[in-house]
C-alpha cells in the first residue's frame, strides 16, 4: 500500500522532534501502521533551515495554506501552536476533508468544541495525544483504557516549565529567571512562557482532560487558575518543614454542592504530601493520577514536555489516523471520549465552592493573644487547625505562624483570611496555598 501523506505546519521542537522520529522508527512505525507515514511537505517561517532538516526530498513552503489545500496531502499535523491562525488552518483542512493531529492545547481548550463539531460534521479525525501531558499516553488512556469506568478526579502534575523551575529552584537554589531561561532553551517552555508561569498551559490541557474524563463540553473560561509566579521560596521551605512539597497541579473532580452535582477544573500551587508519588516528580517530567470507580487510583508518569516526547504522542496519533482513516466515522472512537449527543450538561463550580484543605502563613507582630485571635477566627469559621508551626520572632519582632487546616469550603477560608488581615496585629496579606491530599 503507497504511504499516507502528511504535511506539518512547523518544524519547531516538536516539529522537527516529529520528523526526526518518524525517519528514524519509519520500519516499526509502518509495521504499526500498515502502511508507511511520509512527511511530504512542511511549512515554517524560517526556510533555510528546515531544508538542513529535511534534505531536498521534502517540499518545504512558507505559507501553511499551501499545505492545508494540497489535495495530495492526506493529514496535515499542527505545530506552529497560538489560536487564531492555528484555528483557520485547522477547519480550513477539515473543510479540505483532511484528519488533524495537534499538540496544541490551547487551541483545543478555546475552540476545540468548535473543531470537533466540525470534524465530525466531515467525518475527519482530529487527534491530539501530544497536546496534555505530552509523551504520556494521558488521552488514550481517559478515553479509552478507563472507558468503563465512572471517573471521579484527574489531577497531577501537567506543565513540565513550572515542575521544573520548583524543582531546581528548591534542589539548586537558582534563581527564578534562571531556571526559566534553562527551561526555554531546553525547548520545554511555550512561545510565550507566561502561560506556563501562570498556570495557562496547564489550564488549557486541564480543560481537555475534564471533558474527556466527564462527558462535558471544553469550559475552559469556568477554570480558575493561578501560576507559580506570587509563589515565595520561604512557603516552599515551610511546606517542606510540615511535610509537604509544593506542586502546580490542575486539579478536576466530580463533586456535589448542597445536594447538586458539579466539576471542579482549578490550576493552582498545592501542598502535596511528601510521601506521595507525585510529591517526587521532579524537573520537567508530568504524572496525572486518575481516580475511577472500577480500577481505583491509576498513575501516569513521564516526559511531558521536550522534542522526542512529544513526537511520540504526535507519531502515536498518525499511527491511529492512518489505521483508521478508512473506518466509517461512527465506529470511531469519538473525540471526547462521548458520544457528541451525550455530552452532559453539569456546571463548572465557582472557586468559592470548592472544598480542600489550606495552607495559610500569617506575619504577626509577635504579642501575646495573637495566636488565640486567629484559632478564634477560624473556629467561628467553622475551619478546624490540623497542623501549627511558629517560627522565632525575627526582625522588628515579627513571626510567621503558619496554619495546616483541615477540610473546608474556600469561601469560609476567603471570609476568615479578610478578619485576620483585618487585625492589628497581622503584617501585610496572608499567603493561602490549598493542599491535597491525592489520598
Ligand atoms: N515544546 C514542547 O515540549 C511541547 C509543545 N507542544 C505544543 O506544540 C506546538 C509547537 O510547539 P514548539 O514546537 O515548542 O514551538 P516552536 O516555537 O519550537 O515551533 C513553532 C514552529 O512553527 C512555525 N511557525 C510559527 N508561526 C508560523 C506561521 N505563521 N507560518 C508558518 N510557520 C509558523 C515556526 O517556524 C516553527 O517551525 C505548540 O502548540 C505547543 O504548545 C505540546 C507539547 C509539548
Ligand atoms: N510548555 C509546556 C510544553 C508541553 O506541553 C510544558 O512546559 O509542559
Ligand atoms: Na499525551
Amino acid at each position: 500500500m503507497k504511504p499516507i501523506k502528511a504535511g506539518l505546519l512547523g518544524l519547531g521542537t516538536v516539529g522537527a522532534g516529529t520528523y526526526h522520529v518518524l525517519e528514524r522508527n519509519q520500519e516499526e512505525i509502518r509495521r504499526r501502521a500498515g502502511r508507511g507515514i511520509e512527511v511530504a511537505m512542511v511549512s515554517v517561517r524560517n526556510l533555510e533551515r528546515a531544508r538542513r532538516i529535511v534534505g531536498s526530498d521534502v517540499e518545504v513552503v512558507a505559507d501553511p495554506f499551501a499545505v492545508v489545500n494540497n489535495p495530495d496531502i492526506d493529514i496535515v499535523v499542527e505545530l506552529i501552536g497560538g489560536y487564531d491562525l492555528a484555528r483557520e488552518l485547522v477547519l480550513q483542512a477539515i473543510a479540505n476533508g483532511k484528519h488533524v493531529v495537534t499538540a496544541n492545547k490551547a487551541l483545543l481548550a478555546l475552540h476545540g468544541n468548535e473543531i470537533f463539531e466540525a470534524a465530525q460534521a466531515k467525518g475527519v479525525m482530529v487527534a491530539f495525544e501530544a497536546a496534555v501531558a505530552g509523551g504520556i499516553p494521558i488521552i488514550k488512556a481517559l478515553r479509552e483504557g478507563l472507558s468503563a469506568n465512572r471517573i471521579e478526579s484527574v489531577a497531577g502534575i501537567i506543565n513540565g516549565t513550572t515542575n521544573f523551575i520548583l524543582s531546581e529552584m528548591r534542589d539548586k537554589g537558582l534563581d527564578f529567571g534562571t531556571v526559566l531561561k534553562q527551561a526555554q532553551e531546553l525547548g520545554y517552555a511555550e512561545a510565550d512562557p507566561t502561560f506556563d508561569i501562570e498556570g495557562v498551559d496547564a489550564a488549557h490541557k486541564l480543560t481537555i482532560m475534564s471533558a474527556i474524563a466527564f462527558g462535558i463540553p471544553m469550559q475552559f473560561g469556568s477554570a480558575h487558575i493561578e501560576g507559580i509566579s506570587q509563589l515565595q521560596a520561604v512557603d516552599l521551605r515551610y511546606a517542606e518543614q510540615l511535610g509537604y512539597r509544593i506542586k502546580l497541579l490542575g486539579i478536576t473532580r466530580r463533586t456535589t454542592v448542597d445536594g447538586k452535582d458539579g466539576i471542579e477544573l482549578r490550576v493552582h500551587p498545592t501542598l502535596v504530601p511528601g510521601a506521595r508519588l507525585i510529591a517526587n516528580v521532579e524537573g520537567a517530567m508530568n504524572a496525572v493520577l486518575v481516580q475511577a470507580d472500577a480500577v481505583g487510583a491509576t498513575l501516569y508518569y513521564g516526559k511531558g514536555a521536550g522534542a522526542e516526547p512529544t513526537a511520540s504522542a504526535v507519531i502515536a496519533d498518525l499511527v491511529d489516523v492512518t489505521r483508521l482513516a478508512t473506518a466509517d466515522p461512527y465506529s470511531r472512537v469519538p473525540h471526547l471520549a462521548f458520544q457528541p449527543t451525550e455530552l452532559a450538561d453539569v456546571p463548572i463550580l465557582p472557586m468559592e465552592e470548592i472544598r480542600t484543605s489550606y495552607y495559610l502563613r500569617v506575619t504577626v507582630q509577635d504579642q501575646l493573644g495573637v495566636m488565640a485571635d486567629l484559632t478564634r477566627i477560624l473556629a467561628d469559621a467553622g475551619i478546624s487547625i490540623d497542623a501549627v508551626l511558629q517560627k522565632e520572632p525575627g526582625e522588628k519582632a515579627r513571626t510567621d505562624i503558619v496554619i495546616i487546616t483541615h477540610q473546608t469550603r474556600e469561601k469560609y477560608v476567603n471570609a476568615a483570611i479578610a478578619k485576620i488581615e483585618s487585625l492589628a496585629t497581622t503584617v501585610g496579606k496572608v499567603v493561602r496555598i490549598r493542599l491535597e491530599s491525592l489520598g
